[in-house]
């Protein structure tokens, strides 16, 4: 919310559920009374009541439990499948034509869920990990290389988990492609510290999971569409036959603006990447195969 303000990308407001204490809407006037030091004119107000998100343009959805230690994003499945089933009824109500970024893990089914409670159409329900994976990926190329993150441009495929496909054929350094650059056990290294990032900030965290980089994220896919602007970023998109998959929220390329998911970008893969993006796919369709949502 805070950078959503920085940004000045609209009014924001904060719902959680209702607390005895008031800790949203405290959070939301300390992030308001940041604009007068930084300059930013945004409205940020905290609330327990969806009335109040009435007409929103764009919804943020990051409610639901974070993983400990030791878990994977897929155990939260049952969890997060009623809190994401209750939210997103909610925003049916409330802000029928908003456009929706889901962050929940497992983001892929949680998206899935949404897109099933609202009915809304595919293009305005959307999930986040890829500009995520892609950063973190970018991140560890650029500390490899000791060069500028600016010039680092990583790919990252397939569902929101440890099998999920960092592209090396499509990440390049300043132009020049990655596997020219990098022996190969260097970027087999980096591919692996990739599909493990989200668990490697659990466990240095101890509780809770990453912040900063996912709302990063989140804010980077929600200007593309505020701003109509166009923007070539992964999302997770749902798939109707595109890279040979249906019925599947997937993070494959598109194009982000004010329509939302405009379109999805098909690009062609070797026997091996299909192979990788095919044993994402069976991970993300174990964990839509428990969904009480896929049964109905
Ligand atoms: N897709 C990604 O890349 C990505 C990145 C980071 C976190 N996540 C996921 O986002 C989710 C939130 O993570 P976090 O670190 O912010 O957790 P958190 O525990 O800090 O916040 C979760 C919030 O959800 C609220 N909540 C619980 N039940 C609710 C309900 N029924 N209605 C409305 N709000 C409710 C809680 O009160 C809490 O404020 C987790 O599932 C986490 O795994 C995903
Ligand atoms: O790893 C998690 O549990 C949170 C999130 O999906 C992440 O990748 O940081």
């Amino acid at each position: 919310a805070l950078m959503l303000a920085q940004k000045e990308l609209g009014d924001i407001i904060l719902v959680d559920i209702p607390s005895q204490t008031n800790p949203t809407k405290g959070k939301a006037l300390d992030m308001l009374e940041a604009g007068p030091v930084q300059r930013f004119n945004a409205s940020i107000t905290g609330t327990s009541s969806y009335e109040d998100i009435q007409d929103a343009d764009l919804v943020l959805i990051t409610a639901g439990m974070p993983r400990k230690p030791g878990m994977s994003r897929d155990d939260l499945v049952a969890v997060n499948e009623k809190i994401m089933i209750e939210v997103s009824q909610n925003i049916k109500t409330y802000a029928p034509e908003s456009y929706i970024i889901v962050l929940s893990n497992p983001v892929d089914a949680m998206t899935f869920v949404c897109f099933k409670t609202t009915g809304f159409p595919k293009n305005r329900v959307i999930g986040q990990s890829g500009v995520l994976d892609t950063a973190r990926f970018n991140t560890f190329v650029a500390q490899e290389l000791g060069v500028s993150i600016e010039d680092i441009s990583g790919f990252v495929l397939g569902g929101h988990g440890d099998d999920m496909v960092p592209l090396v054929r499509y990440s390049y350094a300043g132009g020049i492609p990655l596997e020219k650059i990098l022996p190969p056990d260097r970027i087999e290294a980096i591919v692996e510290r990739t599909r493990k990032g989200g668990g490697e900030i659990v466990n240095l965290l101890g509780q809770g999971s990453a912040y900063y980089a996912p709302a990063a994220s989140m804010v980077e896919m929600a200007e593309a569409i505020l701003k109509d602007k166009k923007r070539i970023l992964p999302s997770i998109a749902y798939l109707e036959g595109e890279y040979g998959y249906s019925n599947i929220y997937l993070g494959v390329p598109t194009i982000l603006g004010g329509n939302g998911i405009e379109s999805v970008i098909e690009i062609p893969l070797t026997a091996d990447e299909k192979k990788a993006l095919d044993q994402s796919v069976k991970s993300v369709q174990n964990v839509m195969s428990i969904l009480e949502t896929a049964k109905a």
